[in-house]
């Protein structure tokens, strides 16, 4: 079994579990269910904003612990503070070291919040609107197409967007109406081999009317502003400001930079 297999696996055990113990009904009693939302669409096309996903990580299969002490308040304060237009945070705790409770913690902050994990079943979509995200994560390596639609269907009926992640061009068949925003992962999820202009080879065969992001591996401004130039929105970055000591000063230095070569 790969190392996604093994996720999906255990996946399937936990929302079994969550299901019993915690029931859907319950779930939108939660006040955040019924909270407005912030548009991921909007952020990454507003201007003002940077595109960049700045995402929350602790550990993962890849990399093992990136940063065991970060304060998941205080680096998600700094990345909506210095301009990101979304913030990430792991919720899935056995292969990245995340939780429903971190989640919460990055709910204060006034931009989209995508909640990372692995959806294979509906009750999951409910959960994340209860959480306060606002945007969720559909992995094309680990659904089927229909499945796909069906899940992003039931997403924006429940109010949040969807992002649709892509690896390869055998994946493009994923694509639907329901999913308005596309990721492309330079991270094979089997082999966690990065390529990083896997994104922009892939780009020209996405629709037009997508808004598109550059997903994994990136560690410069420069890729950013490649990306830029190959059409893209969004840039979700994660470890590349995790694994420093200070990642909310990482993320500054980072946009400080970006904004240097962007005039
Ligand atoms: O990162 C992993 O090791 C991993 C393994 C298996 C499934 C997913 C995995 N990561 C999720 C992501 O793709 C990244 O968290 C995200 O795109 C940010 O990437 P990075 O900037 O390289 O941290």
């Amino acid at each position: 079994m790969n190392i996604l297999d093994q996720i999906i696996a255990r996946k399937r055990e936990e929302v079994a579990y969550r299901k019993k113990h915690q029931p859907v009904e319950r779930l939108r009693d939660q006040g955040s269910f019924h909270r407005s939302v912030y548009s991921l669409g909007v952020f990454l096309q507003d201007k003002a904003y940077t595109g960049i996903i700045a995402e929350f990580k602790r550990r993962s299969p890849s990399k093992g612990v990136i940063n065991a002490e970060a304060s998941v308040e205080d680096v998600t304060r700094a990345y909506a503070g210095n301009g990101a237009s979304a913030i990430s945070v792991l919720t899935d705790r056995d292969f990245f070291g995340g939780s429903t409770a971190d989640l919460e913690a990055a709910r204060f902050n006034q931009v989209p919040l995508l909640r990372k994990d692995f959806i294979i079943d509906p009750y999951q979509l409910t959960e994340a609107r209860a959480m306060g995200a606002d945007v969720i994560l559909l992995i094309a390596a680990c659904l089927s197409p229909v499945q796909v639609k069906d899940l992003a269907a039931e997403a924006l009926s429940l109010g949040l967007e969807v992002l649709l992640e892509l690896h390869d061009e055998q994946e493009l068949e994923h694509v639907c109406k329901e999913t308005a925003i596309i990721g492309i992962n330079n991270r094979d999820l089997k082999t966690f081999t990065v390529d990083i202009d896997r994104s922009l080879r892939m780009a020209a065969q996405l629709p037009v009317d997508k808004l598109k992001v550059a997903e994994s591996g990136i560690d410069k401004v420069e890729n950013v502003m490649k990306f830029r130039e190959h059409g893209f929105q969004g840039f979700l970055i994660g470890e590349q400001f995790m694994k420093a000591d200070d990642p909310a000063r990482a993320f500054q230095q980072f946009v400080i930079a970006l904004r240097k070569l962007s005039v």
